[in-house]
């Protein structure tokens, strides 16, 4: 047996790639001329792990989880999930973007249980399933409310329920937590972190708040000026769960000032 697989036969599958891409780059071509959006980017995950990716506004971030989930195409290169090209949609991901998709016109757990109705899953069963990511995430008292009752910050709670409704391989984030305020923006980050830790979902994170990367990520990848390149590749050693307090800390500080001057040199930040 194969070393990866007498892992993964342990329960352990930290040493299997979910996402691989080699090369992968992105270009569109518009009527108003070429916009080379992303890479050329070469990336691994392994699964279990949290993957936070930084980089100035327009650098191509979206695009790379939109190629990863299959709902874009690149234009050269490669990108594998679990070991296979990625050339349709995703059906095994979880995706949540800064915007929650909620449906208004459904009642909070008929919105979580969505991705069951899809995919004809049991219903029982997946029911129940969605009472405990609600119980988790510290919303089951609304599961029968409609979504334009709650907060910002609630309405994304129900939409990372929703995500990881059927057990997902990944967990893709594209700015969750962007338009909710600052205080509910560090509660997201510890209610998220302890999912993480619970469903032990792989993750791949976009955020423009360097704090944010650092606190739940396992790695940050810092990415150029559009387009997008890896410009550092940086492993978060810092023990989970983390409280957040962690961040006054000299090695947590050490990582944000590592990412903060790469943003300097590139001039996305001065002063
Ligand atoms: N469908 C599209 N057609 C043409 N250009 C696009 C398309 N989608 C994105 N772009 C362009 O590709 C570049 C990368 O966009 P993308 O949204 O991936 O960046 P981003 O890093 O996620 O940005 P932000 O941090 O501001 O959300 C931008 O210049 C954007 O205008």
């Amino acid at each position: 047996m194969s070393e990866d697989a007498a892992a993964r036969d342990n329960g352990s599958v930290d040493r299997f790639q979910i996402i691989s891409t080699r090369d992968l780059e992105k270009v569109y071509f518009t009527a108003q001329g070429i916009v080379r959006a992303l890479g050329p980017v070469s990336i691994s995950l392994p699964a279990g792990e949290t993957l936070g990716i930084v980089g100035p506004s327009g650098c191509g971030k979206s695009t790379f989880l939109r190629v990863v989930a299959g709902l874009d195409t690149a234009t050269r290169g490669k990108v594998e999930v679990a070991g296979k090209p990625v050339t349709a949609p995703l059906t095994d991901v979880g995706i949540v973007f800064q915007r929650d998709l909620l449906l208004d016109w459904r009642s909070v757990i008929d919105n979580v249980m969505l991705p069951s109705e899809l995919r004809k899953t049991d219903r029982k069963a997946t029911l129940q399933r969605a009472y405990e990511l609600l119980e988790e995430l510290g919303v089951a008292d609304f599961a029968e409310r409609n979504p334009w009752e709650l907060s910002g910050g609630m309405r994304q709670r129900v939409s990372i329920a929703r995500a990881l409704l059927l057990r997902p391989s990944m967990l893709l984030l594209d700015e969750p937590f962007s338009a909710l305020d600052a205080l509910t923006r560090d509660q997201m980050n510890v209610i998220l972190q302890r999912l993480q830790m619970h469903e032990r979902v792989t993750t791949l994170f976009i955020t423009h708040s360097i704090p944010e990367a650092v606190f739940l990520s396992d790695r940050v990848i810092v990415m150029s000026n559009r387009p997008g390149q890896v410009l550092d590749d940086i492993k978060v050693d810092l023990p989970k769960p983390r409280t957040l307090s962690i961040r006054e800390e000299p090695a947590f500080t050490e990582i944000t000032r590592r990412i903060r001057e790469h943003f300097e040199r590139a001039g996305v930040l001065v002063g």
